[in-house]
């Protein structure tokens, strides 16, 4: 392989484990992939597109910009049917900033308190983005988005995951546990990031071999 890695750009600790997690497994090992920790620091792009894929698509040009590297980028969030699909984008700051996931699952869980479980259908969705130069002065750009359909429940549980795991229980395994009560490579094999990232891998290993 010619240069065989790729840069993560992402700045959520806990989103950036799970990246590399899904990304080892997909890609075997070939490709090194690089986070903020192992390039020179950037400025953080405004996340100001109205949807997923044109958020997820300026963190990775932002990427390649700041490192010349191929660059992924994911941009998730909770959508909640009975909010008409919000968080949405909106998910990391909903209850302002700084961003804070204990303060977003109490907002959540108050707007939803009135809604009855049978209308409390939500969905994760996480678009990634990868973005590499070609050589051409027109950089390459790919999006692909992944969904993962439940519920939200009416009190915390769980220790794993992050953000709005605590709350979510997904349609498929059996459909009691929360994302953040499952194992991590059980969140993997269903999750809106597991989906998006397994579909963009192959363009990945084509772009560094
Ligand atoms: O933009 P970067 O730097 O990648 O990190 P971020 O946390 O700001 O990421 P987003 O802008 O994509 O916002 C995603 C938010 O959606 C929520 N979210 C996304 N995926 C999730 C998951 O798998 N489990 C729980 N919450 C999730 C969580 O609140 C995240 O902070
Ligand atoms: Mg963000």
């Amino acid at each position: 392989m010619a240069d065989a890695r790729v840069f993560l750009a992402s700045r959520n600790a806990k989103k950036i484990a799970e990246l590399r997690r899904i990304l080892g497994a997909a890609l075997g090992g070939e490709v090194e992939v690089l986070g903020l920790d192992d390039v020179a620091s950037y400025p953080e792009p405004v996340e100001d597109a109205p949807d997923f894929d044109g958020n997820a698509l300026l963190k990775a040009r932002a990427g390649l910009a700041a490192t010349g590297l191929p660059s992924l980028a994911d941009d998730s969030g909770l959508c909640v049917d009975a909010l008409n699909g919000m968080p949405g984008v909106l998910s990391a700051r909903w209850s302002g900033q700084p961003k804070d996931d204990d303060r977003n699952n109490r907002l959540l869980l108050e707007q939803l308190a009135d809604v009855p479980d049978e209308r409390r259908a939500a969905h994760f969705h996480a678009s990634v983005a990868f973005v590499r130069d070609t050589g051409t002065g027109v950089p390459a750009e790919d999006v692909v988005g992944g969904d993962m359909p439940g519920r939200v429940i009416r009190e915390t549980r769980g220790t794993n995951g992050f953000g709005y795991d605590v709350l979510f229980v997904p349609d498929q395994q059996d459909g009691t546990q929360t994302s953040a009560e499952m194992p991590a490579e059980a969140k993997d094999a269903i999750s809106h990031r597991g989906r998006a990232l397994r579909a963009i891998a192959p363009l990945v290993v084509e772009a560094v071999s």
